[in-house]
């Protein structure tokens, strides 16, 4: 077969829609970002883009249009992710189409690239990983390729900036240029067994190994990770060793946050009563901003620190390990393994995990996922559950500050684990019940490891993630602060609206172990749950407003002349797990599932379970006492 590599010049446009397509976790986003500058999310496993993006970048003269596509092995849709990628390719017609392939296993992902090319012609095939290919010795031949396959081909690194800059200028080069492909190569791509034998025959042409490849040290590290006992003891490890650096770090920029935003009160108070009515300045500076301040300094320490070290582990490949792990649990509920990562994902925030649900196939066991993923703690809750926890369960002085901080950071993995615990329960539960079905088989694909980039993860983790959440905390905040002192304000039959509706609660809260006061905050808190606390502070104390406790231990005695007891932090803690999703994921879950009834399912699931859980334990304290009381 004689081959003639023609490319046609047509018009130029002034702009041009390219879609970015190929296997997952090849670098679709990576490469995304780095042309458009915007911040899909991008991690070391396969299925985080699950929706399509788009962005723009201009080059030269011609403004260009690209759309992230979520990843896929083919474009016969198996997974809701194939028939988002598969329907775009057909029926939105891009411009180009710019595929993706990972240099490490091109052999695989050049089967993806004959597919598209039986549905286009317009094909520009980039090959990314390319310094991962060169540490394992594979040489690539682009012009090998693109002789073979008469389209332009390019091998990149994406991680690193210039690459992309050259990207572009590859891209507005060839972009104008049709390709011509022969029939005879899009009839051969269009069969499956042809189209993997002539995947195989453009490997063995253009790739050369230049040494074979051990894989020893990925394979340690699997054995450690993956292994049938090491692989839960490592995963407890990480988790409470990423707990331990969190609350080290968080410990010291907490204080010097709040020390700052509380000293800046009385100025700024100072100078709004230049200019406003006193009732309105107290509204203002004693209403929103104590609050404000307080998510802020409490909040933004964990998760500046949190979000980066759980973001360098996502670059390294570990979480598709972790959810290796919990696969035999999650078959043993009936539902998906992939429900791990959407579960790990939850740590950081439930709307996300919930978007992240996507990656299930399987209709049924993505409703179990999206259902359950708010019975893992979200970081707004961490606040609460800390305070908690160092009252309670800590001694008050801290000999050794980094023993104190450890034996916090297993405490907090244990109320972690029994947040998964209920997880694994609740899906059972509800695969035995209105979502009965047997779990579908499924393949998670254990990326490589590789280095994680630091600068970057700080960059996108702090800048981008903590903000995008502390934002959408403070956002909360503000009405809620708003709505609080007005509350407090308020006088209704000699006592203020807080007190009143507090003691309307306070009956059925009492069964639960916690108060009126605890279970108007958690209702408050539907917006934002860092505002829990700050409520309740506010609540109990006489003060008209938020106040300012100088230390903990304030706070403690605050909260033992309210009545609390253990039994009280038990309580607390159970239902600061299992309670009503916020504001934000009941949104998610009604746009994800589209129906108003798994919306409420998903409101009432971990609320009933919270209150039984905590009703029992208090009944459980309650004999623990008579006993007592009858023995002493
Ligand atoms: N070493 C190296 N790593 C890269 C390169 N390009 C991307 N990565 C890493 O590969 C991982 C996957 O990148 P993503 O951009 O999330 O991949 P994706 O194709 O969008 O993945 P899905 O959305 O899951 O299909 C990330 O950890 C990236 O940092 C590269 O050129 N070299
Ligand atoms: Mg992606």
């Amino acid at each position: 077969m004689e081959v003639v590599i023609l490319y046609l010049h047509s018009e130029p446009v002034s702009s041009c829609t390219i879609a970015l397509a190929g296997n997952p976790n090849v670098g679709k986003s990576t490469i995304f970002n780095g042309l458009t500058g915007m911040h899909q999310h991008t991690g070391n496993w396969s299925g985080k883009t699950v929706s399509l993006a788009t962005g723009h970048c201009a080059v030269g003269k011609h403004l260009y249009t690209f759309t992230d596509l979520p990843g896929c092995y083919s474009l016969h849709a198996c997974s809701e992710e194939e028939r988002l990628a598969g329907a775009c390719l057909r029926e939105t017609a891009p411009d180009g189409v710019l595929v993706i392939c990972d240099a490490v296993c091109l052999e695989r992902n050049l089967n993806l690239v004959l597919q598209i090319l039986s549905v286009t012609a317009n094909v520009i095939l980039c090959i990314n990983l390319m310094d991962q290919a060169a540490k394992k010795g594979i040489h690539i031949s682009c012009s090998t390729l693109e002789k073979e396959l008469h389209i332009p081909v390019i091998g990149i690194t994406a991680r690193r900036k210039r690459e992309i800059r050259r990207l572009k200028q590859f891209l507005d080069a060839c972009m104008f240029q049709k390709a011509i492909v022969p029939p005879m190569l899009k009839k051969l791509s269009e069969d499956p067994i042809p189209r993997a034998e002539m995947a195989s025959e453009l490997y063995q042409k253009a790739v050369r190994l230049e040494k074979p490849d051990t894989r020893s040290f990925d394979g340690t590290l699997d054995y450690l990770f993956t292994g049938k006992y090491t692989g839960i003891f490592c995963m407890l490890l990480l988790l409470l060793c990423i707990f331990w650096i969190t609350l080290l770090g968080a410990n010291y920029i907490s204080s010097r946050l709040h020390n700052l935003l509380f000293r800046l009160e009385p100025w700024l108070y100072e100078q709004f009563s230049l200019l406003l009515p006193e009732k309105l300045c107290q509204l203002l500076i004693q209403g929103c901003y104590r609050v404000t301040a307080w998510v802020v300094s409490v909040m933004l320490p964990p998760m500046a620190l949190f979000f980066p070290l759980f973001t360098l582990l996502e670059d390294f490949g570990y979480l598709p390990r972790a959810a290796f792990n919990m696969d035999c649990c999650f078959s043993r509920c009936k539902a998906c393994g992939k429900q791990a990562l959407t579960m790990l994902m939850g740590f950081g925030c439930n709307a996300v995990g919930v978007t992240g649900c996507r990656i299930v196939d399987s209709p049924r066991e993505r409703l179990i996922a999206i259902l359950t993923n708010s019975f893992v703690p979200c970081n707004g809750r961490f606040p609460t559950i800390l305070v908690v926890l160092v009252l309670f369960f800590t001694t008050k002085k801290a000999t050794c500050p980094l023993l104190h901080t450890l034996w916090l950071a297993l405490l907090l993995t244990c109320v972690i684990l029994f947040g998964v615990l209920m997880t694994f329960f609740s899906s059972w539960l509800l695969s035995k019940t209105v979502l009965k079905g047997v779990p579908s088989s499924f393949v998670l694909e254990l990326p490589p490891y590789r280095k994680p980039q630091i600068c970057s993860v700080l960059l996108h983790s702090v800048v981008h993630r903590t903000l995008l959440v502390l934002t959408r905390a403070v956002t909360a905040a503000i009405p809620a602060g708003l709505l609080i002192w007005l509350m407090a304000n308020t006088m209704a039959g000699g006592q203020t609206l807080l007190t009143r509706i507090s003691a309307c609660l306070d009956p059925f809260a009492r069964l639960l172990g916690l108060d009126g006061t605890i279970l108007l905050a958690f209702i408050l808190g539907i917006p934002a749950n860092e505002i829990v606390i700050p409520i309740i502070i506010m609540a109990y104390t006489s003060q008209s407003s938020l106040v300012d406790f100088k230390n903990l231990s304030t706070l403690h005695t605050l909260l033992l002349e309210q009545g609390w007891t253990l039994s009280t932090a038990v309580s607390m803690l159970i239902f600061s797990v299992l309670h009503w999703p916020c504001a934000t994921t009941l949104l998610t879950i009604k746009k994800e599932t589209h129906s108003w009834k798994w919306t409420a399912l998903a409101f009432l699931l971990p609320t009933c379970m919270g209150f039984l859980l905590c009703f029992l334990v208090t009944c459980m304290f309650y004999g623990f006492s008579c006993v007592y009381s009858f023995g002493g």
